[in-house]
């Protein structure tokens, strides 16, 4: 096998990341979310607010990929690195928006992935990546992110002003996005992923729809519980797994049209499933899934 030269790579990995989160934003109908339909239970952001997002998103996702292959030195001294430059990343995302958070989340998480999958190309992996090399950046990752939920939480009882990642942490220990990270993302590994790859074939746009409910009837989303409280989102879980029930490839759709109606009513956005479907496209696309 010839080798590519390491900026080619740079430039196909960090395209990746970007079509990922072209790919979640336009995905239609997503309950809740802003999608080409709607803005969901948004009334700050709208579809062209994501372009402008992701525009101003994308020479960090770059750079991610960049310190990650240019690393000498420990796992964490990397996480330091990417999320350094991920606060850059989050100030030139917010002047695009005009203070809007479209993908803080999505933002930290690209960070930490594209850092990881950086440093394992540097140490020879290349795409089309195999399950196995999936795995490796993931172990990679949760290596980078050793003892994040500790660090990022402690003296919290000291601030003045707190974020909602924090809130939940204090009144429910729910550990969020740092724990998702902290564990090596198994909402990819375990959830997202295995279900990608049974699926290969299928039409991409459906394929993925179901993925977000997949996520939605698992995943601890800190935007569904900051809004609803834990009663909601148990509701969520429970009445996504029955969607995934009675779909299929025929009526997906039009049971998505109206569940966008039952969470726009209810004023709750699944945004933490949404980051990992755009996480899970990033994967799924670096295996040639689709
Ligand atoms: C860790 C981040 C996300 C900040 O956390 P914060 O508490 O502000 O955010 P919060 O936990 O509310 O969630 C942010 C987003 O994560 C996503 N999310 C929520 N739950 C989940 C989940 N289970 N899985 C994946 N994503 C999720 C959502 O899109 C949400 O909007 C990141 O922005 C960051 O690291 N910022 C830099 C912080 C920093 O270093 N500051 C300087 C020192 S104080
Ligand atoms: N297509 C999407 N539509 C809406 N939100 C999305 C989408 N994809 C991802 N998200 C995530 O959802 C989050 C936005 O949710 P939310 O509006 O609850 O955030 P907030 O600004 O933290 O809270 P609030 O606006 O309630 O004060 C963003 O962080 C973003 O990462």
């Amino acid at each position: 096998m010839t080798l590519k030269p390491m900026n080619e790579l740079l430039i196909e990995i960090a395209g990746q990341a970007e079509k990922a989160l072209l790919y979640e934003v336009a995905l239609t109908p997503k309950p809740g979310l802003v999608d080409r339909n709607n803005n969901g239970a948004h009334s700050d952001m709208d579809f062209f607010t994501f372009m402008d997002s992701i525009v101003s998103l994308s020479p960090y996702l770059y750079q991610y990929v960049k310190l990650g292959m240019e690393h000498v030195g420990t796992e964490k001294e990397l996480f330091h690195k990417v999320r350094s430059m991920g606060v850059h990343a989050e100030k030139a995302m917010l002047t695009a928006t005009k203070n809007i958070n479209t993908h803080k989340g999505a933002n930290f998480s690209f960070a930490v992935l594209l850092g990881a999958t950086g440093a394992c190309i540097g140490r020879g992996l290349q795409p089309p990546f195999t399950q196995n090399d999936t795995q490796e950046v993931l172990s990679y990752a949760q290596e980078m992110s050793r003892g994040l939920v500790t660090d990022d939480f402690a003296d919290l009882a000291a601030k003045t002003s707190l974020t909602y990642g924090e809130k939940l942490y204090l009144s429910y220990g729910i550990t969020g996005i740092r724990g998702e990270a902290e564990a090596g993302y198994p909402a990819l590994s375990e959830l997202i992923l295995p279900f990608l790859r049974a699926n290969q074939g299928q039409p991409v746009e459906n394929l993925l729809l179901e993925a977000l409910l997949l996520l939605m009837s698992q995943v601890e989303d800190g935007n569904i519980i900051h809004r609803g409280g834990i009663s909601a989102w148990q509701t969520v879980k429970t009445e996504t797994k029955q969607l995934l029930q009675d779909s299929h490839e025929g009526n997906l759709k039009e049971l998505l049209y109206s569940y966008d109606l039952v969470l726009i009513e209810r004023h709750l956005s699944p945004g933490g499933a949404a980051d990992l479907l755009s996480l899970g496209i990033f994967f799924a696309k670096l295996e040639n899934l689709f």
